[in-house]
């Protein structure tokens, strides 16, 4: 079920329209990644979900209903200006945090201290947020979105500047909270990584969601391809009805067909000569987002 659903949300800043007619889903469980150019409008849709910005139109609904002060007090928001007190100890800051959330100064220590351990930022928790490296700020900032143990975390580009272990420990942990049935949606501009660990993606362009669904879905086209390493030239595609090559690269050949027909591409290949590979080639998170960015087309 869909636990948290945006649904045709509409936003301008002066007659700049940063959304229009923005509209998708979360549910229980799921990682839910969010993509788009600069300026697409991800930062303006998460601010909205919160509640620091109103929308001008559309609406924001959790469990079917609109979404209340209450359940907003339910999220767990790692805001992209980040958010923390520079001075402040790193300790002090999440039980601060924990107990503005309402917890009682007993469960706000220990969520400290098991979020601070869980993140490997507990060596930590007696210096102030200005002494840590940008990466252990993140960490913190992570722990402090989730030291209330939220219903839903959404989270604006958590994953940037981090190395590569810092990302291994944040997915772990956006993983584990899904798992336990939190929706998770974060923002990224690294491609890889969300299609690494996200169960459903959306793309989002110029205010308007252009592709929603998971990477398989979005992967989904009538039109098939195919990696073929072998022939070289491209010349013996011309035997194919339908097929056309669509890069080259070497004797790597991608050729994309209109039916499908995987076995006429080969056959004319092996015709041509000695085939070393062939298999389908499956479009990466990357080369979905160029196309539906570069093109026009605004599909579901
Ligand atoms: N406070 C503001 N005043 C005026 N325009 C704004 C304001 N905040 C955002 N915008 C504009 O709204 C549009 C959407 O911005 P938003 O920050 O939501 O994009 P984004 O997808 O989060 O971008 P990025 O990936 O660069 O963080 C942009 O054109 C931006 O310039």
């Amino acid at each position: 079920m869909a636990a948290l659903e945006l649904d045709s949300l509409t936003k301008s800043y002066g007659d700049r329209k940063a959304l229009d007619g923005a509209t998708f889903t979360v549910g229980s469980g799921e990682i839910f990644g969010f993509v788009g150019s600069n300026g697409a409008g991800k930062t303006t849709a998460m601010r909205i979900v919160l509640g620091v910005l109103a929308a001008d139109a559309g609406e924001v609904r959790w469990q079917g209903r609109p979404i209340t002060l209450d359940d907003r007090r339910r999220i767990g928001y790692m805001p992209e200006e980040r958010g923390l007190y520079p001075r402040m100890r790193v300790r002090d800051q999440l039980e601060y945090l924990a107990r503005l959330h309402g917890l009682t100064p007993a469960s706000a220590r220990s969520a400290t201290q098991r979020w601070a351990e869980t993140l490997g930022v507990a060596e930590r928790l007696g210096d102030e947020v200005q002494k840590l490296s940008l990466g252990n700020q993140q960490r913190v900032q992570l722990a402090a979105a989730l030291v209330h143990d939220p219903d839903v975390l959404v989270l604006d580009e958590p994953f940037s500047g981090l190395d590569p272990v810092a990302v291994d420990v944040m997915s772990g942990v956006l993983r584990e909270r899904a798992d336990a049935g939190v929706p998770v949606v974060f923002s990224s501009h690294q491609l890889e990584l969300v299609e690494r660990i996200s169960d459903r993606v959306g793309i989002i362009k110029s205010g308007r969601m252009v592709a929603t669904g998971s990477i398989d879905d979005l992967r989904t086209t009538d039109r098939p391809r195919w990696v073929v390493a072998g022939p070289p030239g491209a010349q013996w595609l011309g035997q194919v009805p339908g097929a056309r090559e669509l890069s080259r690269d070497g004797d790597r050949t991608v050729v994309e067909t209109s039916d499908g027909d995987g076995q006429a591409v080969l056959r004319a290949a092996l015709a041509a000569g000695p085939v070393h590979e062939f298999a389908p080639a499956r479009p990466s998170l990357t080369d979905l987002f160029r196309h539906v960015v570069a093109s026009e087309e605004v599909a579901r």
